[in-house]
């Protein structure tokens, strides 16, 4: 995650700004160094940097502020923009539309990621809806088809190639003509690479290109070469004039930023990004999320399109919450979900200081903690899964077969169970919160006041009903949940550690709420989801508040 140093750097540089007592000129310049520094630490071009940092100074002027200005918070928006501005390539890439075919051809260098990439991008339109194939015209890299093929079966993704036929402009037609005739919406087409920019492959694309007119080109740039992306996209837009670029492996390079601001100043759209190995490590390249999402704000528009993009199981957990209640089933079903989201680091990353708050738990410690969670509650009967775990302390016994049967021990089994009494307990306090709102009753004072908020939010999302299929407001959730505690960095949380905290959040949330029409939110986990989360905080240290 070394983008996300990055990140911490410009964010601890303003952070220092604005948890100092004086924001004089000196402090002023202190910060944009640092955010300079840390630029070009990441590649991003010297020009670049130095518009920056001009633009930064001339829309700040402290001497000329007059007292009623917050110095801090215009110097955050300013930054925020200015960073913005700096990946933004000001160009609407093409969107394909359902019921008609549209053809994406993908080209790059040897290695940058195109199979990888073809297969993330059809799952990501078939998780849409739409009927996408992938097409393998690599006839070079012996293995090339294999390979597709394999990523193909296991997203279940329909594919085209030859074992055969070496001539790729032959298997590209024919593989189009045939998804086309089977009237898919997405047929992508995976060409060839070379070590280096060879004559060959670029008469190649463009044999390519004529054969299967494709409606969009992309081409594929590892994130690694910085901004030196600007040099290869120009050299690839000389011969295959493509319409969009996808940056891969930003998860592993600092020079992320200079590949993506140097493409931004080429004005060429960027697609997506890809953030790991992983299907589902990919994400859709918007400059103002990806900026937040940088700075610790999170992307919570990133989020929902996510967690919409995945079938969960919604079932009956939101209603039993609203009543009061939390099975065993219940605290199943939401760990569920949570593993098909992916690596844990990409959710905490979009949920607004929930990075900070995982700190070192790990993905693979967490995911398998998770998985043995799982296996845990696997093991036990309907009867036990649908209760609220009392029968586990009339009779201890059973802890000891369901650990036999799980393959794990009491002690993982008692840790289970007291997770899910923390999070009945939550439950209970929403169910009787709840109730007593409905009843006009009176609530705590704090409890009150974010309950009120929450129901205020709900109304306006036209949820005014409830919460199942509305989007609760997760600050003021996690807030009266007790379960993080307020986040760091969330607005109206209690934290504040993110100098960024609050900003344009809920200009965040509008657009992500205008997004998804202003209706509800079916496909989010909810807060059962989130507890979840709140609750791997403490996985990977101490064993608190055992049985
Ligand atoms: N960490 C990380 N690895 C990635 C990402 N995208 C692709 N990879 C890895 O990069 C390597 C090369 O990816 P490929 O998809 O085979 O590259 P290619 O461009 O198709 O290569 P050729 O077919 O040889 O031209 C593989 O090991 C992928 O798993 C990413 O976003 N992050």
């Amino acid at each position: 995650m070394v983008l996300a140093d990055l990140g911490k750097r410009l964010t601890s540089a303003v952070s220092n700004l604005t948890h100092s007592n004086v924001v004089d000129e000196k402090a002023f310049d202190a910060m944009i160094k640092e955010i300079c520094s840390a630029l070009i630490e990441s590649d991003v071009n010297v020009k670049l940097v130095a518009n920056l940092r001009k633009s930064i100074k001339s829309a700040v002027n402290l001497k000329e502020l007059g007292p009623g200005v917050n110095r801090k918070r215009l110097i955050q928006k300013t930054v925020f923009d200015e960073l913005v501005k700096l990946v933004d390539p000001h160009n609407e890439p093409f969107k394909p539309k359902k019921g008609r075919t549209n053809v994406i051809m993908f080209v790059g260098l040897q290695g940058s990621g195109k199979t990888t990439s073809c297969t993330k991008l059809a799952r990501y339109y078939q998780a849409r809806g739409f009927k996408a194939c992938l097409v393998c015209a690599d006839t070079f890299r012996a293995g090339a088809f294999d390979q597709l093929k394999q990523n193909a079966t296991k997203a279940k993704i329909p594919y085209y190639g030859s074992y055969t036929e070496t001539d790729p402009v032959k298997v590209s037609r024919d593989g189009v003509e045939k998804f086309k005739k089977e009237r898919f919406d997405i047929i992508i087409v995976d060409t060839s690479g070379r070590h280096q920019q060879e004559k060959e492959l670029f008469a190649e694309m463009m044999q390519i290109q004529q054969a299967v007119k494709p409606d969009q080109t992309i081409m594929v740039l590892d994130a690694s070469i910085g901004q030196a992306a600007e040099a290869q996209s120009k050299a690839f837009k000389e011969s295959a004039d493509f319409g969009a670029i996808i940056i891969t492996k930003t998860d592993g390079h600092a020079a992320g930023g200079g590949a993506i601001s140097a493409v931004a100043a080429t004005r060429t759209p960027i697609v997506f990004i890809g953030t790991g190995e992983h299907m589902l490590d990919f994400e859709r390249f918007a400059p103002q999320p990806f900026i937040s999402k940088l700075l610790g704000m999170g992307d919570l528009g990133g989020l929902v399109e996510h967690v919409q993009s995945l079938k969960l199981d919604q079932k009956d957990t939101m209603k039993h919450i609203q009543e009061g209640i939390f099975t065993v089933r219940d605290l199943r079903d939401q760990l569920g979900n949570i593993m098909k989201m992916g690596p844990l680091s990409k959710m905490a990353g979009m949920i607004p200081g929930l990075s900070q708050m995982m700190g070192e738990v790990g993905d693979e410690e967490g995911t398998m903690k998770l998985k043995r969670m799982i296996y845990i509650m696997d093991s036990m009967t309907e009867k036990e899964l649908d209760s609220d775990a009392k029968c586990f302390v009339d009779q201890p016994t059973r802890m000891t077969r369901v650990a036999r049967g799980s393959g794990t021990s009491v002690r993982e089994v008692e840790d289970v169970l007291t997770q899910h009494r923390m999070m009945a307990q939550m439950a209970k306090k929403v169910g009787k919160n709840m109730a007593n709102l409905q009843k006009g009753g009176g609530l705590a004072g704090q409890n009150k006041q974010q309950l009120a908020a929450m129901q205020k939010r709900l109304q306006s999302m036209g949820g005014a009903g409830g919460m199942p299929g509305g989007m609760p407001d997760m600050g003021a959730m996690m807030k009266m949940l007790g379960g993080a505690g307020g986040l760091p960095g969330m607005p109206g949380g209690a934290g504040g550690a993110n100098p960024f905290a609050g900003m344009d959040m809920g200009a965040m949330m509008k657009q992500m709420m205008g997004a998804m029409g202003g209706g509800g939110m079916p496909g989010m986990p909810g807060m059962g989801g989130m507890p979840g989360m709140g609750g791997m905080g403490g996985m990977g240290g101490g064993r608190g508040g055992r049985r």
